[in-house]
């Protein structure tokens, strides 16, 4: 590795100190006998300034390079409040490791050709910062479940049955048998709970929705929580500590990056505090029925009601007790009413709406039998996740967080796939 230092490191208190600089070509401009070239590295830019009296070869070197082009660079550190981060280096050497004639992103691309050329488009500064913020919730989310005292377990992605409806299952031939790519990790999440009680895993999820709609992949990081013991109520508090805390911190490690996207528009962060506001599905209908929303009781809430439901808030929120038909199989029915379910989605505001499904599950064995034929599945296919209601059942709950819709909430993207390195939709799967 060479001994180079980082452009974001060199500081006007560094006057006169030697550096040595890798990156690639931000911005280029010639002005009488000078060029200057904003450097790129994964940290930021820096000016570097090439004269010609003060090393011609360098100069003339300086002169060739197109935008994108990687190169070493070498010089000595000057204060100068023109430059973009107030220092700027006069550079006395420059390495062209590969020359860029013409970068194929200019400023007028499309959204369709920046995903076209998605590989190119991740040399972007700002599409990194995307992607610094989306590890550092990550980062932050596992500071938290290990403090917790949650295992993390790595659950199969080659599954045999759905978890979500089989209507968005990826089907695929599994040797002599069918395979399906995993909807959510959740039922064998409810397995590792036997053992270790709290489990966790991040895992990719993978949805055959049809619908192209802003919030949708066919391909999404899912961080999905499963606890022992745990009802509706306690796995909601889980989750608000859980999202508050990961908020806070991107918050706190990655202002810059947010503030790319969000400027000082960040009062609804800064809002995802505990407790987050509750309402039951019935005050959501309720709230959309007089805002003149043709949704009747018993109808699920699509992006368009939810997006209406989120301006009502100032923070992330839940809304409990869905009725039955609209929610999963696995979803304990509420025992003070047989028409709902113990289920709660918490929605971001801003219109974003849902990040997070999560419920009580069905622990009950006979009752989980005629849920599965209730909803025209074979308890068959569903044996083993049977069985987890025979040997030693307990009440327990989760939830999946959909991590690009976090970090689209937290950004302010206009559509998830901004979120994910190679985005993963209906219309595309390359590169
Ligand atoms: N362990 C669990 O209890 C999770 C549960 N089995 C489950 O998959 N719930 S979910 O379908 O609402 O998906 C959970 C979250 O996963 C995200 N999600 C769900 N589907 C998608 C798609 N297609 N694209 C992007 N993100 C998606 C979204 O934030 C949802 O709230
Ligand atoms: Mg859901």
């Amino acid at each position: 590795m060479i001994d180079k230092v980082y452009c974001a490191d060199v500081k006007p208190d560094m006057e006169g100190k030697r550096v040595k600089l890798a990156g690639w070509v931000y911005r280029k401009r010639e002005v009488g006998k000078k060029v200057f070239i904003v450097l790129r590295d994964s940290s930021g830019i820096v000016q570097t300034i090439f004269k010609k009296e003060l090393s011609e070869k360098a100069y003339e070197e300086a002169k060739k390079v197109g935008i994108e082009s990687s190169v070493i660079i070498e010089g000595t550190v000057r204060a100068d409040p023109r430059a973009p981060t107030g220092v700027e280096v006069q550079a006395d050497k420059i390495q062209i490791i590969q020359n860029v004639d013409f970068f194929p992103i200019t400023k007028d691309a499309s959204e369709e050709f920046l995903l076209d050329v998605r590989h190119l488009h991740l040399h972007s500064p700002k599409v990194a910062a995307i992607m610094k913020v989306k590890g550092t919730l990550m980062q932050a989310a596992r500071e938290w479940l290990l403090q917790d005292g949650w295992y993390e377990v790595f659950p199969p992605i080659l599954v045999t049955g759905a978890v979500e409806g089989g209507a968005t299952l990826f089907k695929l031939k599994y040797f002599d048998k069918t395979a399906y790519l995993s909807q959510s990790a959740q039922l064998y999440l409810e397995a590792a709970i036997f053992g270790l009680e709290k489990v966790w895993s991040l895992t990719p999820s993978f949805r055959a929705e049809k619908s192209r709609t802003r919030r949708h992949l066919t391909e999404f990081w899912h961080l999905e929580l499963e606890a022992a013991w745990m009802d509706l109520w306690d796995i909601m508090k889980v989750e608000e500590e859980l999202v508050s805390y990961m908020v806070q911190r991107a918050l706190e490690l990655r202002k810059n990056e947010i503030e790319l996207y969000r400027k000082d528009d960040i009062k609804t962060l800064k809002n995802a505090v505990p407790p987050f506001p509750r309402i039951s599905y019935d005050e959501a209908i309720d709230i959309l029925q007089s805002k003149g929303v043709d949704i009747e009781w018993g109808e699920d809430m699509g992006a368009d009601e939810e997006r209406i439901l989120t301006q009502e808030f100032e923070a992330p929120f839940f809304v409990y007790g869905y009725p039955k038909g609209i929610k999963a199989f696995y979803m304990k029915e509420d025992p003070e009413d047989p028409r709902k379910v113990l289920a709660a989605d918490m929605l971001a505001p801003e219109g974003y709406g849902e990040v997070i499904g999560g419920s009580q599950r069905e622990d009950n064995y006979d009752k989980l039998v005629e849920r599965i034929i209730e909803e025209g599945m074979d308890p068959k296919n569903y044996e083993w996740y049977l069985d987890l209601r025979k040997y030693g059942s307990v009440p327990h709950s989760g939830f999946g967080l959909g991590l690009e819709r976090l970090v689209a909430w937290v950004l302010k993207l206009d559509h998830v796939r901004w979120a994910t390195l190679f985005p993963r939709t209906p219309s595309r799967l390359y590169p």
